[in-house]
């Protein structure tokens, strides 16, 4: 498990580790891991054009030190001071190995530009000059690397204020942010490098915690020798309409490639044909009428995409939610639950999977405000729910209470077309099926799902379909097995 810390989590464990050590130990180990990390990009360090961005914080203090190891590398490295106050010993520090203080800074010209403005100490939107100083850097040529967190994200939220610098290397210290892992500023940090300054035992439990390759290969379900098809979970899927059919098509498609044992599907006319010409291994309910009490015994549920949003749609919601197994609502589902919040008083779980939009619409907050603040609002809809929420988006959060937010990374701008959280849905359905918690099923699904976009779209554009055609690849992958 990737785990990540708010500022204050890390402020805290670092007073406890500092307590144990002379003082400046810290920092001296962090200057190294960030000196290193400069010399890997630069190759040669030896006459190079470095430029340090130095804050009034101790993130300055990082880049400062950093610069002192470059300069005695022989690098010709310029330190701008961008705050009312610099951080003294390293500032000596760099003086004293041929480091030089540039009122004009040279940042344009730099191969190599060390972001030292702020870290962990930042609150609210860059100033002035910190906020034309990252803009410089955004717009330079040579490699801007981040110290601890690209300057203008919040580390604790990954919230954006103003101006803030995109970094091709973040060198992240002691233990990653959660900022780091959560849009938008995860978007601006490039690659994440993590320094070990012994932190590791101070920390508490995480903040934000992100599945790795492993944490997925032991969550995912393998049949056993004994396996049957009732025991590897059935999914019932509620799903599609007359007007909306592919839908239901995808979300089943979905199940069946993430290993449901069975998919029964129950629909109307029009999309029972369409889920029968596509997947003959369903198994189908025709429905004159909304109610599943003919489908048969399933082990979760999946209602909602292309179902509609009339009476119809309600009724056969209504039905779902009164059975007594998980269930996932997506798509129209959660306008459903949008309008009528007491479909949601039931004793079962339920993992809702909404985009921003649909979740203003549950939670009463614009969609843009969402965006901007994707941690405080995926907690906020699972507590006020108090369901399990999985706010899809470029990078994935998924919120129960009491656990640390899961944040996916492994998604891919190319999935944001249409119909592949039809896909998602089924995915996710069918980990619920196969008896993972929603918590799990939630962040498992979001996972293969984004490994299988980006198997899909291989740098080019994807469809729906490919997705879920996809998604087996994305379970090989996950467990290593050499693809045939
Ligand atoms: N502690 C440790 O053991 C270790 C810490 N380490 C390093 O220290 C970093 C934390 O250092 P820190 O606490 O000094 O805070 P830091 O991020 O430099 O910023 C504070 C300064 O920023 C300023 N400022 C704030 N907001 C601003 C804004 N919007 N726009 C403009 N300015 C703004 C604010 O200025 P002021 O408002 O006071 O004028 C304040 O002076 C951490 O990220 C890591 O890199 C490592 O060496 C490992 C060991
Ligand atoms: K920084």
């Amino acid at each position: 498990m990737k785990t990540a810390y708010t500022a204050d989590q890390i402020r805290h464990a670092e007073r406890t580790l500092m307590a144990r050590l002379p003082e400046g130990t810290l920092m001296q180990r962090a200057a190294h891991g960030l000196a290193a990390a400069c010399a890997d990009l630069l190759g040669r360090v030896y006459g190079r054009r470095v430029v340090l961005l130095v804050g009034s914080g101790d993130n300055g203090g990082d880049a400062l030190y950093a610069g002192e190891r470059l300069a005695r590398r022989g690098a010709r490295v310029e330190a701008v001071l961008a705050g009312s106050k610099t951080h003294e010993a390293g500032l000596r520090a760099f003086l004293d190995a041929g480091g030089r203080v540039a009122e004009q800074a040279a940042v344009g010209e730099a191969d190599l530009i060390v972001d030292g403005l702020v870290g962990i100490g930042v609150s609210g939107a860059l100033r002035e000059p910190y906020a034309r100083l990252a803009e410089e850097a955004n717009t330079a040529h040579g490699t801007v690397v981040a110290v601890d967190v690209p300057s203008g994200v919040d580390a604790s939220t990954g919230q954006v204020a103003g101006a803030a610098v995109r970094a091709r290397v973040t060198v992240t210290m002691g233990a990653y942010k959660t900022g780091l892992l959560v849009d938008p500023g995860a978007a601006h940090t490039g690659t994440v490098e993590l320094v070990d300054i012994g932190l590791g035992p101070f920390l508490p439990d995480p903040d934000v915690a992100a599945l790795t390759r492993a944490d997925v290969e032991d969550l995912l379900p393998r049949p056993g020798n004994e396996s049957d098809k009732y025991r590897r979970g059935v999914l019932g899927v509620a799903a599609g309409s007359d007007l909306y059919t592919g839908a239901a098509v995808l979300a089943v498609g979905g199940a069946l490639r993430a290993g449901a044992g069975l998919v029964r599907y129950a629909g109307t006319h029009e999309p029972v044909q369409q889920v029968r010409a596509h997947w003959p291994e369903a198994v189908i309910t025709p429905l004159d009428r909304p109610s599943i009490e003919h489908v048969g015994r399933v082990q979760a549920w999946l209602l909602g995409p292309g179902l509609g949003t009339g009476d119809w749609a309600h009724e056969l919601a209504a039905r779902v939610l009164a059975s007594d197994v998980p269930v996932l609502i997506d798509a129209d589902g959660l306008t459903l639950v949008a309008r009528d919040r007491s479909l949601l008083r039931r004793r079962a779980p339920v993992l809702i999977t909404p985009h921003a939009g649909e979740l203003s619409r549950l939670i009463g907050v614009s969609r843009d405000d969402i965006e901007a603040a994707r941690l405080e609002h995926v907690r906020r809809a699972a507590a006020e729910l108090g369901v399990t929420v999985l706010l899809k988006g470029s990078t994935t959060v998924v919120a129960e209470e009491a656990r640390p937010v899961r944040v996916n990374g492994t998604g891919t701008s190319w999935l944001a077309t249409g119909g592949t959280g039809d896909v998602l849905s089924g995915v996710a359905g069918a980990l619920l099926a196969q008896g993972l918690g929603c918590y799990d099923a939630a962040s498992v699904g979001a996972y293969l799902h984004g490994l299988a976009g980006r198997l899909a779209a291989r740098g080019a554009p994807l469809t729906s379909a490919g997705v879920a055609t996809a998604v087996p690849e994305a379970i090989r992958s996950v467990h290593g097995e050499p693809r045939p």
